[in-house]
């Protein structure tokens, strides 16, 4: 099956000199989540802006659904929801506006909606559950409602290849919960979504691919034998809290059992051990029996 973004030996370097991404490789099918998980600084957003061609890789090569990421963008194929902090709340802008923003690539040059366009955009914002909002103010909306409308802005441009940044930061359980039930709704559609996220607990729960990058791409893979402490470990070292209970501390009784939180500044993982935690002692063992919440 031709990758929905196939990323070969990309490296990219920015005008100061940085080496932000070097020498980093995936690929990702149709019908997929992806979390993107690393370190602060460890390149994520480098990455999306690679994919979303506002940065070129200084070696390297991209493709997504096998075009150049030029033609795939001018096709409407990749979409972008963004970081909350690259959002300038202030602007003056209705939701709807905002959500029709993802049918330009679809108008003609002057940009006039069609009522094809207004019927798409007013069936985005219903399926984010925006639609009463539609002529609010965007500066008005909580930040979990900016981050549906933003989704439904994806969904109008009907890209193939959707790029979350931190989409459930700021967010409530609820919301966290809608977005992750779109998203599956828009996986069985097969579409692909890149999330880059710190949610460390909810990723076994809904991804079904993680790629796990520091500057370079350390592993990838389906999140059973990816998503694992060792692989964790080399990502975040220091910069993960682990805490490790059994004993007294955890049990009355003479429960031998152990409980591993693995947290980075989100959604803890909570790993339930084997007797003495075994299971989890430094060994390569699949994060799959993870259930927490906030
Ligand atoms: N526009 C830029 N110019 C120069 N250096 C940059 C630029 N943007 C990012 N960098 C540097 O590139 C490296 C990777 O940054 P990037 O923003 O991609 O990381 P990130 O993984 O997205 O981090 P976070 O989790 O904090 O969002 C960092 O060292 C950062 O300082």
């Amino acid at each position: 099956m031709r990758p929905s973004i196939a990323v070969e030996d990309v490296t990219v370097r920015y005008s100061n000199g940085v080496t932000a991404v070097e020498g980093a490789s995936f690929a990702l099918g149709p019908g997929t989540i992806c979390a993107l998980v690393g370190v602060n600084g460890s390149g994520k957003s480098t990455l999306f802006k690679s994919l979303m061609g506002f940065v070129r890789p200084a070696a390297g090569h991209i493709a997504i659904a096998g075009l150049e990421v030029r033609q795939a963008l001018k096709r409407g194929l990749v979409a972008y929801v963004p970081q909350a902090e690259e959002v300038d709340w202030n602007f003056p802008v209705l939701v709807e506006d905002v959500v029709m923003m993802g049918r330009y690539g679809h108008m003609g040059l002057l940009r006039i909606p069609r009522q094809a366009d207004r019927d798409t955009v007013g069936e985005a914002l219903a399926r984010v559950n925006m639609l009463p909002f539609r002529h609010r103010q965007i500066g008005e909306l909580s930040g979990g409602q900016r981050k549906r409308v933003f989704l439904a802005r994806a969904l109008a441009q009907g890209g193939q290849v959707i790029l979350l940044d931190e989409p459930f930061t700021g967010v409530d359980v609820k919301t966290e919960d809608q977005i992750v039930a779109l998203m599956r709704e828009l996986r069985a559609e097969g579409r692909l979504m890149l999330v880059s996220t710190h949610n460390l607990g909810s990723i076994p729960e809904f991804c079904d691919q993680v790629v796990i990058i520091n500057r370079t791409v350390l592993a990838a893979g389906p999140t059973a034998t990816t998503f694992t402490p060792a692989n964790l470990q080399r990502a975040f070292g220091g910069a993960l809290r682990h805490i490790q209970l059994g004993g007294a501390a955890l049990h009355a009784d003479a429960d031998t059992r152990q409980l591993t939180v693995i947290s980075d500044d989100e959604r803890p993982l909570v790993l339930y051990g084997e007797e003495d935690g075994k299971a989890l002692a430094g060994e390569d063992a699949p994060l799959d029996r993870q259930d927490a919440r906030r």
